[in-house]
């Protein structure tokens, strides 16, 4: 559906952008997250148009697209400004996209009808967009984006100017909308939170390239980058040694069981959920400070040189600093891959 094949973006001597590639399924929402200045800004508007690669091609519904201008492309965008007219009603905001392209009136009221309702907009088509919320204003730019029924939406960082618990709930209606009208959304955010919950499949960039990508579950539970574990919630980065389909801990306790074969030094992420403490008197492993967070706890772990995050459930009785534990991994682990350039990056 969409394909982007080694797209580079240089600004004078430096590079924004490594070669890129990346396909997207028609129906499928993606998600590119990184930090500030991975370069997520500058694929996107090389996507829409508005710059161009210095190489690389870039296809959408089996036509070459990166030569044409942003109009020619069937790409909806839809911003973090909203971007709304702000002299349009509701609903002359929703047909300007149609008159622009000549689409037929009957066809176009019929769009822009079903578009407001999918979107709970109906009630509002009259008001201009200094009489919405910021959380009604965002409904719009996406209805009016829905309206075109373009081969492909893009979404910068739509949510990031709302309130945590309206977020929470926009989340779930744009993925519930991205279903409904069965469209092919590429999503650009910096939350991965965010990125977890919405996400088909997330792409993790970092320094101008792509480091991995995968379902949020693979990219949370297995993943083989250390950036990606570090960027994907908590996780604590330990040196074991492998042998074979097991590896042996830097403490004393059972090795742990690898996915597939490895032998050598090498670091494994293990999350703190995944890690299970037990009162031990005698136990070298030491608590060195207790977080209560509400549903868990987190707890700091001092053993073998090094301090451990782990986290417990909120029911459990509470360890308090000073408390001597016996430590346990839970599941399957597999370790990083290193050589990790773009962990440098
Ligand atoms: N017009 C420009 N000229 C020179 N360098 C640029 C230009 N635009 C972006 N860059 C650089 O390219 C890199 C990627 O920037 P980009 O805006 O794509 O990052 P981003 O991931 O979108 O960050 P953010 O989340 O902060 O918007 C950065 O190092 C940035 O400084």
């Amino acid at each position: 559906m969409l394909d982007i094949q080694n797209i580079t973006k240089d600004y004078g001597p430096s590079r924004a952008l490594h070669p890129v590639s990346v396909s997207v399924d028609k129906g499928e929402f993606i998600t590119i997250l990184g930090p500030s200045g991975c370069g997520k800004s500058t694929l996107l508007r090389i996507l829409m148009g508005i710059s161009r690669p210095s190489s690389g091609e870039i296809h959408l519904a089996g036509k070459r697209i990166d030569p044409l201008p942003p109009e020619a492309r069937d790409i909806a965008m839809v911003f973090q400004s909203y971007a709304l007219f702000p002299h349009m009603s509701v609903e002359k905001n929703l047909g300007f996209g149609l008159r622009m392209k000549r689409v037929d009136k009957a066809e176009q009221k019929r769009r822009i009808a079903h578009a407001l309702e999918i979107c709970n907009l109906t009630a509002l088509s009259a008001r201009m967009p200094r009489q919405l919320s910021g959380g009604q204003q965002q409904r719009v730019a996406l209805a009016r984006a829905i309206v075109m029924q373009p081969s492909l939406m893009l979404f910068d960082e739509p949510l990031s100017n709302l309130d945590a618990k309206l977020r929470d709930s926009l989340r779930a209606e744009l993925v519930d909308l991205h279903r409904k009208v069965g469209a092919t959304s590429l999503y650009v955010t910096h939350d991965q939170a965010e990125a977890m919950a919405m996400s088909d499949r997330i792409l993790v960039m970092n320094g101008g390239r792509v480091v991995e990508s995968g379902s949020p579950v693979d990219l949370y539970r297995r993943p083989k980058h250390a950036f990606t574990a570090g960027f994907l919630g908590l996780t604590n980065l330990v040196p074991v040694r492998a042998h074979g389909l097991q590896a042996a801990l830097p403490w004393d306790g059972d090795p742990v069981l690898l996915t597939e074969e490895r032998n050598g030094i090498a670091r494994m992420a293990l999350r703190p959920e995944a890690i299970r403490l037990e009162k031990a008197h005698h136990s070298p492993a030491e608590v060195t400070s207790t977080t209560f967070l509400g549903s868990n706890v987190l707890h700091l772990v001092k053993v073998a040189g090094m301090e451990l995050k782990v986290t417990r459930s909120g029911t459990e009785p509470i360890l308090e600093p000073g408390a001597r534990v016996a430590i346990a991994i839970d599941g399957l682990q597999h370790l990083l891959v290193e050589s990790d350039s773009v962990e440098a990056a």
